[in-house]
């Protein structure tokens, strides 16, 4: 299996050069003469990068395959320029156990297109009573070493200690879904004048915040790694900053959609805008992109969460929140963090896939550009644009938020283990 990438400039800098890819390894990078019968992509004028990383997926199998399934994930994943992402465990069952968690390894490996790497739950059925086994997920097949809780947060403080004292052992991460959920009863919308303005009960700042501080000295004090879900808030920034000037190990990632969107766009009520945390203010965006370029917030995650028609077109109430972004987040960083020079392509290819690969604990992934090195990539066309139409992407639920936007970015192929599993917008 020989792949040649013709003129591609790794990171978008220096000369275009030659890749040449031999069984999944990079072997050579210059001017490269076409082996007989090797594939060759041509790159001309394109960036090229690591493979993203997702740490933040809702794939919906097993329980909801009527809105995601492992392959149909995993299509908009290669599309997006993705080659690995981590499934959360709120699906049905519960990725509570090593039997869900390596059904969903194994799932991902047999559809072949990015590797599917299972979030384990924290608690039993997530209900935040009991822990999980989450030695038996670390030792199954899949390997778990990210654990969540995600769609509601471990939010009884002794069961999150534990959690976090167990995970060390692990060489594990717990990922947080930081939401006080005394606070957020009944809560609609950002807490603030847009949701005064339009009768919604207000999800307030503090009831992120005070999560984030009280896990933050929870991983301080059990000198174990603690990673926050989808930051919202200025605030959260301020308590990140706070807490990793003293030494703790936390990491954060920043959504595509808190960067670009906010509670400007519920004045049409439209329920595509209804996702958990909720969309914030502008300077709640400002402030999460400066966060990303500087490295206090380490990377992007999708929190891609597909939804069926009849539970995502009702009334804002009624309306489960989250929206799609596997095969956005790329556009969506370049046009909230390139297009403002906020981050260049060597700081894409860190907040899109060095630090995720480094917190999910991906040996192979978000490797450098190098020869001997995995040949798991990214091809983008800096220069072009599309528009996005919720239809026409590969996930079977269609719950984009950015409908009708033309956005700068395309990703042009992407490789998996020296195989192109995507090119020109088509799955291989
Ligand atoms: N983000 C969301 O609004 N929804 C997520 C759950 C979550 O990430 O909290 C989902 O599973 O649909
Ligand atoms: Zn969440
Ligand atoms: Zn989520």
């Amino acid at each position: 299996m020989t792949l040649v990438i013709k003129g591609a400039r790794p990171y978008g800098e220096g000369e275009p050069v030659d890749v040449l890819v031999e069984d999944g390894v990079i072997t050579s990078i210059g001017s490269v003469k076409v082996p007989e019968g090797a594939e060759v992509l041509d790159a001309a004028g394109q960036v090229l990068l690591p493979g993203f990383v997702d740490l933040h997926t809702h794939l919906r199998e097993p329980g909801r395959e009527d809105t995601e399934t492992i392959d149909s994930g995993s299509a908009a994943a290669a599309l997006g320029g993705y080659t690995a992402v981590f499934a959360m465990a709120n699906t049905d069952p519960v990725a509570d156990n090593a039997l869900v968690t390596d059904h969903v390894w194994r799932r991902g490996q047999e559809v072949g297109l990015v590797d599917v790497h299972p979030v384990g739950a924290v608690t039993v059925g997530l209900n935040g009573a009991k822990l999980a086994e989450l030695g038996t997920m670390a030792k199954g097949t899949a390997g778990v070493r990210v654990f969540s809780d995600d769609g509601v947060c471990v939010a009884d403080p002794l069961l999150m200690r534990r959690a976090l004292e167990y995970s060390t052992a692990l060489d594990a991460v717990i990922a947080q879904h930081a939401e006080e959920p005394r606070l957020t009863v009944g809560a609609q919308a950002h807490e603030g004048e847009q949701a005064s303005r339009l009768g919604y009960p207000g999800w307030p700042a503090s009831a992120e915040e005070s999560i984030v501080a009280r896990d933050c000295l929870l991983a301080l004090h059990a000198n174990a790694r603690l990673h926050v879900c989808h930051v919202s808030t200025a605030g959260t920034v301020d308590v990140l900053r706070w807490a990793k000037d003293r030494g703790t190990k936390v990491s954060a990632e920043v959504t595509p959609h808190h960067l670009l969107l906010t509670d400007d766009r519920l004045d049409t009520y439209d329920p595509v805008n209804k996702v958990n945390p909720p969309l914030r203010t502008g300077r709640d965006a400002e402030k999460l992109r400066a966060a990303l370029a500087e490295g206090v917030v380490d990377c992007v995650a999708t929190d891609h969460a597909p939804h069926a028609p009849q539970d995502k077109d009702t009334e804002w109430n009624a309306a489960r929140p989250g929206m799609l972004g596997l095969q956005t987040a790329l556009s969506v960083v370049v046009e909230t963090m390139v297009k403002t020079g906020l981050l260049d392509w060597r700081g894409v290819a860190r907040v899109l896939s060095e630090r995720p690969a480094e917190i999910g604990n991906l040996p192979d992934h978000g490797r450098r550009i190098a020869v001997g090195e995995p040949a798991n990539l990214a091809l983008v066309d800096p220069d072009a644009e599309w528009t996005v139409r919720g239809a026409e992407l590969a996930s079977i639920a269609a719950n984009t938020p950015y409908e009708g936007m033309r956005l700068p970015g395309v990703v042009t192929a992407t490789v998996l283990r020296g195989r192109i599993t995507a090119r020109e917008g088509k799955i291989r």
